[in-house]
């Protein structure tokens, strides 16, 4: 088996006759956090939307360990252990938070998961629930109506919706998208400690959050790779700073 759990080979994926990603090679270590930056336009929801199967590439192959899952729809890559957060699109306002992980748990993990993945730890829905809601620190607010949550506190039951799937690879579009100053540390915390023991990969703007919480940095710019590194690495690259951070 593979130490990467996702790799993508010489991936490119074209808009009609506009190039957004060319020759993309890259693989993501099992139990890091890496993050994907990139100036405007640079390719990087692209990027992510060929890792979860959304865009499919106009060349190159996309592996999950040793399996080539290219042609893989979402949701094969779901069940296989590919999961991503949606921003606020799978949460029901509604409902409590209790409600959605329920509801997120039983799509999830019973429905099709016994198909398709061999063992699950948890035993019933209240056992998942039980286990994710205190993960994202929502355990005080398992009764409340998810659309009176703060953006921080609905970015935490995103994730929640997210791993109670049990992914082995979490995927993020701007997990701190939308919240405010004050929750932006709890996020971040919550965030680490998340993928203390997962695959995190996430695009993310503010480059604070980035330096200080990925192991690795891939900088996408014009759809191609300019530098894959450690923070350290990334901005202490010239060409980084040049073209991205424009000193
Ligand atoms: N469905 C599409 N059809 C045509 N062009 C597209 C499509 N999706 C994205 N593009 C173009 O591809 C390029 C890369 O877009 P992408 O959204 O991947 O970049 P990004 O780095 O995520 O940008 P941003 O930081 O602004 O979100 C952009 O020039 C965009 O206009």
């Amino acid at each position: 088996m593979s130490s990467a759990a996702l790799t993508c080979d010489t991936v490119s994926v074209t808009y009609g006759s506009f190039k957004a990603l060319t020759d993309v090679s890259v693989s993501f270590k099992r139990g890091r956090l890496s993050a994907i930056i990139g100036p405007n336009g640079a390719g990087k929801t692209t990027f992510l939307n060929v890792l979860t199967g959304i865009v499919l590439p106009t060349h190159g192959r996309v592996l999950f360990g040793d399996r080539d899952i290219t042609r893989l729809n979402v949701e094969r890559r779901a069940l296989i252990g590919i999961g991503r957060s949606f921003q606020t699109v799978n949460i029901f306002p509604e409902m409590t938070v209790e409600e959605n992980l329920r509801l997120a748990a039983q799509r999830r993990l019973f429905r099709f998961q016994p198909f398709f993945r061999p063992v699950t730890s948890y035993t019933t829905l209240a056992a998942a629930v039980a286990e994710v809601l205190p993960l994202v620190r929502l355990a005080p607010y398992a009764g409340v109506e998810a659309g009176k949550l703060s953006h921080g506190n609905q970015r935490a039951l995103e994730l929640g919706l997210t791993i109670i799937g049990q992914p082995d690879i979490i995927l993020l579009d701007e997990p701190l998208a939308g919240i405010g100053r004050d929750e932006i540390v709890p996020t971040m915390e919550l965030l680490r400690s998340i993928a203390r023991s997962r695959t995190m990969i996430l695009v993310e703007h503010n480059m604070d959050v980035v330096m200080n919480l990925a192991d690795d940095i891939l900088v996408l710019v014009g759809g191609r790779v300019l530098k894959r590194g450690t923070p350290t690495e990334v901005r202490s690259d010239m060409a980084v700073k040049e073209a991205y951070l424009g000193r």
